[in-house]
């Protein structure tokens, strides 16, 4: 049984470096990939524009490990983390939207955000300073432990065991 790591305490990351990749901490049933058969995102620190307010690499980390899940997608030239979750009904994706703006609130940051009937995309970037920043990795977990928790549907390629499923009203 392989361990889950915190990220080194003081661990210092240069330019160009690969954050060393740990395993996934996401909850058992959700994750469709073994360690034997895919290789890790091996993110490089260039690749991320990091908010000058936040530890370089910590957000490294824990943006990495949001890749790993499968899930998150760089944007804005590494400014920012996006995904779309889709619900089977528009009242589970509202209170999911619900649960997300608490947090925004309670965080004071929000997300740039879409939402079409049972569809969110959701992209995390810190406006100020300009950047990735601890805020948008810690918004980015929280939307999928909520949506866990709400039912997401996961298709096919994000799941393996779950079967395609059609949104209801
Ligand atoms: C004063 C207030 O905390 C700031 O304006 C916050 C509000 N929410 C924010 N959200 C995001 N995504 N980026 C910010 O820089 C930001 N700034």
């Amino acid at each position: 049984m392989l361990s889950v790591s915190k990220p080194v305490v003081g661990m210092t990351l240069r330019p160009g470096d690969l954050y060393p990749w740990r395993p996934l901490s996401a909850p058992a049933g959700r994750r469709r990939r073994t360690f034997a058969t895919t290789p890790p995102a091996r993110l490089k620190s260039s690749e991320l524009k990091v908010s000058s307010n936040s530890d370089a690499s910590r957000v490294l980390a824990e943006a990495t490990q949001l890749l790993d899940d499968g899930h998150w997608r760089l944007c804005d030239q590494g400014e920012g983390l996006e995904r779309e979750f889709r619900f089977k009904t528009f009242k589970a994706t509202w209170d999911f939207m619900n649960d997300v703006a608490a947090e925004c609130k309670a965080q004071r940051h929000h997300p740039e955000w879409t939402n079409v009937f049972t569809r969110t995309h959701i992209k995390w970037t810190t406006h100020s300073p300009k950047g990735l920043s601890a805020k948008d990795t810690h918004m980015a977990q929280f939307c999928d432990d909520v949506a866990t928790r709400r039912g997401e549907l996961l298709s096919a390629s994000q799941d393996g065991d779950a079967a395609p499923e059609t949104p209801k009203v």
